[in-house]
Order: structure tokens, then sequence, then C-alpha cells
């Protein structure tokens, strides 16, 4: 353990702070463990729990100048997940119940570091994956870092269990605001693999449902975006304790969920060349590695389209013949308007470039949260998880996308994708529009007195009156 006791003084609030190890988790989670230190200062004392190959990425954090430290406990060895693995990266993208299950055996040395602690923390603030620790003996606070709507349909599924149906069977969730429907094809992939009966799972699925009971809720979202989702929460849950903070960015560019593989000053010149919203990035978040044919059709589509353009090609995990980079001197033939980067992007600065006009994005949550804020229209091609749900958001309700493909492993056509990148940079799209006006309501949110930054400071209030009450 290398927490210092030293400096933590009673009349300081001690917060807790555990992030589950997949990019698109941490990121949003140290981003607003960033925030909370900012606006809490003098207030709060906080300490983040990771396993030690999970440090680095902290490192940023750590060397921000704030007060907040390091609480690294050895990860805990699980039959399904190799030696030296401590991170969703490096499993496919069924790993996520396995990492769910194996961080479970951080239970018993959570205890005792709390019991041990001479100034324990008042509350725990931990990932919606790691519902278990609901049972700290501490006031536990779920951060999501997926939309307000995904804790509805999530925290709906996990209590009423419904029974899964054919792949085409439409399930409605009639209780949510304007009733979501989706055939189970598209249904959160975790709760669609669940294994009745299996300890593994039944730890799963207790810790999801722990998190419809939690203390607190805080959401990587705000609330002129999603209100009434928010709204739902509330009910649903019997109290008023849930918090809308985002968008939650990043303080300072740094190495953000790890090291970028090109400069970002290439990048960015690179982009500086080109003119105003008329450059399409595409990138499919942190685990998503396309098929080859998939590839293919994409490149070829880029190719026939004539647009300008970033792609963010991710390599597959380990060995895969179905998966990977096959761009064979495709880039020589877009040489001049295409800039393809093999392997970690600067995601946010490359969406926040005034020459990018458009994003082809797999909709995970934190995509959507960063390409809202950099007013940038999004061509949506959900696969997994929540990114149905988020591509119905960003399509339906907030009319600041168009869709472009859907399906882990649908090919699309090259013609059609062309047409869609040729007309989000040269029509005069409704979507471009709105989008525009939802990146105003999101950058009033975090202004001084927007309604999250509101929601930060009630609950650093809320938790300086738990530290009170002890
Ligand atoms: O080359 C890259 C690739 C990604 N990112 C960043 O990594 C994060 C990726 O997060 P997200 O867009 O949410 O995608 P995933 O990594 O796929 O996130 C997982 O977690 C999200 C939050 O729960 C879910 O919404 C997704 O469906 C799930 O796949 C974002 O902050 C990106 O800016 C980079 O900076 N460079």
């Amino acid at each position: 353990m290398t927490v210092n006791a030293e400096n933590i003084t009673p009349t300081r609030t001690h917060v807790l702070i555990f992030p589950f190890p997949a990019q698109g988790h941490m990121i949003p989670l140290f981003d607003f463990t960033h925030r909370l230190a900012l606006r809490g200062g003098a207030a709060l004392k906080i300490t983040v729990l990771v396993t030690p190959k999970n440090l680095p990425f902290l490192s940023p954090l750590l060397s921000a100048g704030l007060d907040i430290e390091a609480l690294t406990l050895p990860f805990p060895s699980h039959p399904s997940i190799p030696s030296g693995v401590e991170n969703v990266q490096d499993l496919p993208p069924s790993g996520f119940p396995t990492m769910i299950h194996a961080l479970g055996g951080l239970h018993a040395p959570l205890l005792s570091w709390i019991a041990s602690h001479p100034f324990p923390p008042v509350a725990i603030v931990s990932d919606f994956f790691l519902g278990w620790t609901q049972h700290l003996g501490i006031p536990r606070v779920e951060f999501s870092p997926s939309a307000a709507v995904t804790c509805c349909i999530l925290d709906t599924l996990w209590i009423e269990m419904p029974t899964i149906g054919d792949d085409d069977e439409i399930f409605e969730f009639t209780k949510i605001p304007n009733s979501w429907k989706y055939p189970w094809s598209q249904i959160s992939s975790i709760y669609l693999s669940y294994v009745h009966g299996d300890p593994a799972w039944e730890f799963v699925r207790d810790s999801f449902r722990d998190n419809a009971a939690c203390w607190g809720l805080v959401v990587n979202t705000f609330s002129d975006m999603e209100s009434v989702y928010l709204e739902h929460l509330k009910k649903e849950m019997g109290h008023d304790r849930i918090w809308a903070v985002g968008p939650v960015l990043p303080v300072s560019e740094g190495n953000r969920g790890g090291r970028t593989s090109v400069p970002v000053d290439h990048v960015m010149s690179w982009l500086d060349a080109r003119a105003d919203n008329h450059v399409v990035y595409v990138c499919f978040g942190s685990q998503a590695v396309l098929t080859k044919e998939q590839t293919l059709a994409l490149a070829s589509a880029l190719e026939k389209s004539g647009v300008h353009f970033v792609w963010a090609v991710k390599e597959p995990f380990e060995e895969d013949s179905t998966r990977g980079n096959i761009l064979d001197g495709f880039e020589d033939r877009v040489a001049g308007r295409g800039l393809v980067i093999r392997g970690w992007a600067p995601q946010v600065a490359v969406l926040q470039h005034r020459a990018v006009g458009a994003f082809l994005t797999h909709c995970g949550w934190n995509s959507v949260v960063e390409a809202v804020v950099a007013g940038v229209l999004m061509l949506t091609w959900p696969m997994r998880a929540d990114q149905y749900t988020d591509a119905t958001l960003v399509v339906d309700e907030l009319k600041v996308g168009v869709r472009a493909c859907e399906g882990p492993d649908t090919v699309p056509d090259p013609d059609e994708l062309a047409r869609v990148f040729v007309d989000s940079v040269t029509g005069k799209q409704t979507e471009r529009i709105r989008a525009m006006k939802l990146r105003e309501a999101a950058l009033d949110a975090i202004q001084e007195r927007g309604s999250s930054v509101r929601d930060i400071d009630g609950f650093i209030e809320h938790l300086v009156s738990l530290g009170l009450k002890k």
C-alpha cells in the first residue's frame, strides 16, 4: 500500500475513488476526480485505488499538484485472467464480467485498509461495474461513465431480469421515459451473457443490483441533455443524491488514457492546413477492433468519398486472423487528404480542432460527450454495450447525428458510406446546427454557475457533511 496517512487531518473530508480498469471508464473518473480536487480545494483529501499495472494511467493526476494520493493494492489473481493482465484493454470484449468478478477479490484488503486507516474515507466513489463496493461500511457513490438513460436501462434489466428472447424480438422498457425499445441483440452484452447459477455471474448480477441501492450517483452527463432520465433515476432510487457533473473533460491534454502514438503537434499542423468542418474523424474507442472486411470497406468508402479524414486504427489485442490492419498501399493512395493514426490518437484535441466537422463513432459514451462539446456532427456506428442506446439518443432524441452503420460484424456498403461522408462535410445538415446548440448548452453547464458545476459543489457539500457526522 502506498498511501501516506500523515497529511490527512480530521478537519478534511477524505474520499476514496475506485475506477474500473478500462480506458473508457478510467478516463472520465480521473477527469472527474481532477475537477473534484480543484473544486473541493482544502476541504477534500482524495485517495485513488488502482492495481500496480494501472498506476501509470494515474500519473498525470498524481503530478497535477493537487491533494490526490494513490492506494496501490495487488491485483487479485483470477483463473480466467492471465497473470500480468490488470486492464480490460488486454482482454477481449467478453473480458468485462471476468474483470468485475476478479476485482471482487479486493473486498477483504479494502475492508482492512479502511479499518486500519487513522482517518478513513467518509465515502467511496466507484465505477458502476463495482457495485459490490456498496458493502464496505461507508456510503458508496456510483460513478457512471455512461449516459443517465443507460443507468435506467441497466437498473431495470438487472432488477427485473426479463427473460431473453430471440435476437430480433423487441423488448420495451415501458417504465423508462420515452419507452425505449430494442431487439434483444442490441441489449447490454453483459446482461445477455449472464449465466444463471454460475457463482461468478451471480456475483456480477448482485454487483449490478447494488447500484440501484447506492447512497449517491454521479453521471457524466448534463441536465439539459438528459433531464428526464435524471429525474426518473431520482424517482426510482427514492432520493435526490444524483449529480450530473458532465461533460467531464481533461484539464490538460497530456497523455490521457494512454501515450499518443503520434506527436499531437504533427496531427494539429496537419489539421491546421485544412478548411473548417471539412475533415471526418474516424475512431471506435479503446476496445473495438474492426474485422478485415470492415476495415477494407471503410478504407474503400474513405477513398471513394474524396473527403479529408483522420482515422485512428486499432490493432487486435492478440494475434487474430479475422481482425486487424490491412491497409497496404492505402495511405499512399490517399496521401495529402488522409491521416492514418495507428494506435492511440489524441481524440479530444482532434475533435476540438476547427477543421473537424464529422465523427464516425461507435458511440461509446465518452466519445459522444466529447463530440457534443466539440459541436461535431456524429455519424453513428454502434457495435455493443450501451452504444445502441447512445446512438438512439444522438440520432432520434438529440438529433445531432445521422446513422452510418450498426452492428459489430456488419460490413458497410462502401458507396453508401462514402455518400454519408460526403454529405457530412458538404451538406447543410440541420443536425450540425443542433450540434452547435448542444455544444453551447454543454459549455454553459460547466461555466461557473452552470448546472454541472452546481452539482459538483452540491456533491462536495454532501461529502463534507458526511465527514462532520463522523
Ligand atoms: O485512440 C484513442 C481512442 C480512444 N480515446 C479516448 O478513449 C475514450 C474511449 O471511450 P468511449 O468512447 O466511451 O469508448 P470505449 O473505450 O469503447 O468505452 C467503453 O466504456 C464506455 C463508458 O461506459 C461505454 O459507453 C462504451 O460502450 C464502452 O465500450 C474516449 O475518452 C476517447 O477520447 C483516445 O483518446 N484515443
